[in-house]
């Protein structure tokens, strides 16, 4: 097919914090049934795609160990997919910034398939309807969905099930990123060993998005993955100590891990904890950001 394309189109994508990980037991298909309330928070990837030759070639702007620069990167998986599903032979550059901790448990690669679902549809002036993006992503991988939509959400199936929650209230965290990623396979394979069968229930945590005390929602964290994360890194034990004792209200590992999310009170005081913990030096720790939430998903920039 041939399309119209304009010269370049640049999004950008959030990632995303679980304030609730509910986790049943393993499918027949290998996944397992989730109950998550996704927060996609103020750190971002940038994608810009542009007209190239024929093919899609993908360029790192800042080197980035751990990212494949090949067709397997999720975000030139999704511009195929994209390109597959209405009959064009791509020729494009994506040109990927990340801000989005690598292998985090802050679905980093999956904010960048968004990304190039969404970047795609408007380099080739498709205007295709949000339900086909949203299919699309969800083939992509579990996060993906979410990481169109933004906002908060409460995410069933795999996760790819999505109703939003609305709530007026901004909430500000430190973020501690980890030197070495781990890998999501391996901490369900983990939470498997553990013989768990009941996923926590989400109510709390969809109760306390609507309370304007921070407290409400530090007391309703939860994630059914921390165990197996800690399992297989027990220093993330000293790091989530290390961000109650630099005063968060609460701390939880993200996701699959190995980030810990501390809920602060406000603006100011997430300041104050994250350079106290940047001064405690936790070993494993990477570096330590702010962040708020709720934010927008991809979205195409000005
Ligand atoms: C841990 C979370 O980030 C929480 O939002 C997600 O559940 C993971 O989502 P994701 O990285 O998009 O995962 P996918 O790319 O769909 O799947 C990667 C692997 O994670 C495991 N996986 C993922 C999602 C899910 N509901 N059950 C699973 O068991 C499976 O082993 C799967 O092969
Ligand atoms: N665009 C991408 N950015 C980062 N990693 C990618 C990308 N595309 C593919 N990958 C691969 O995916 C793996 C997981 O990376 P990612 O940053 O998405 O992990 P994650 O944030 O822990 O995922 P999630 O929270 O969704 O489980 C990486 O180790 C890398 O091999």
């Amino acid at each position: 097919m041939t399309v119209s394309s304009r010269s370049a189109v640049r999004v950008r994508v959030p990632a995303k914090i679980n304030l609730h990980l509910g986790v049943g037991p393993l499918r027949d298909d290998n996944f397992h049934d989730v109950a998550s309330v996704f927060h996609a928070v103020s750190l971002v990837d940038e994608l810009t795609l542009e007209p190239g030759p024929p093919g899609i070639r993908l360029i790192l702007e800042q080197p980035h160990t751990g990212v494949p620069v090949d067709r397997t990167n999720l975000a030139a998986r999704a511009v195929q997919m994209l390109a597959d599903h209405v009959n064009i032979e791509p020729a494009v550059t994506i040109r990927l910034r990340k801000g989005i901790p690598v292998a985090g448990g802050m679905a980093g690669g999956s904010a960048d398939a968004a990304a190039a679902l969404v970047a795609g549809d408007a380099l080739w002036n498709l205007a295709l309807p949000p339900e086909t993006l949203h299919a699309l992503a969800a083939r992509l991988g579990s996060d993906v969905p979410f990481a169109l939509h933004g906002g908060d959400a409460l995410g069933l199936g795999r996760g790819e099930q999505l109703t939003p929650l609305t709530h007026p209230y901004r909430r500000h965290w430190v973020l501690a990123t980890a030197r070495e990623g781990l890998s999501t396979p391996a901490v369900y394979a983990e939470f498997d060993r553990g013989g768990r069968t009941t996923a926590s229930d989400p109510a709390a945590v969809i109760k306390a998005l609507d309370d304007p005390d921070p407290n409400a929602l530090a007391d309703a964290l939860t994630n059914d993955l921390q165990d197996a994360a800690l399992s297989l890194r027990p220093g993330l034990q000293q790091v989530l100590k290390a961000g109650k004792q630099a005063g968060a209200l609460q701390g939880i590992v993200s996701g699959s891990g190995p980030t810990c999310a501390f809920l602060a009170p406000d603006p100011e005081r997430a300041e104050h904890i994250a350079n106290r913990l940047r001064i405690a030096e936790v070993p494993g720790v990477s570096a330590v950001r702010v962040a708020h939430g709720s934010v927008e998903g991809a979205r195409l920039c000005p």
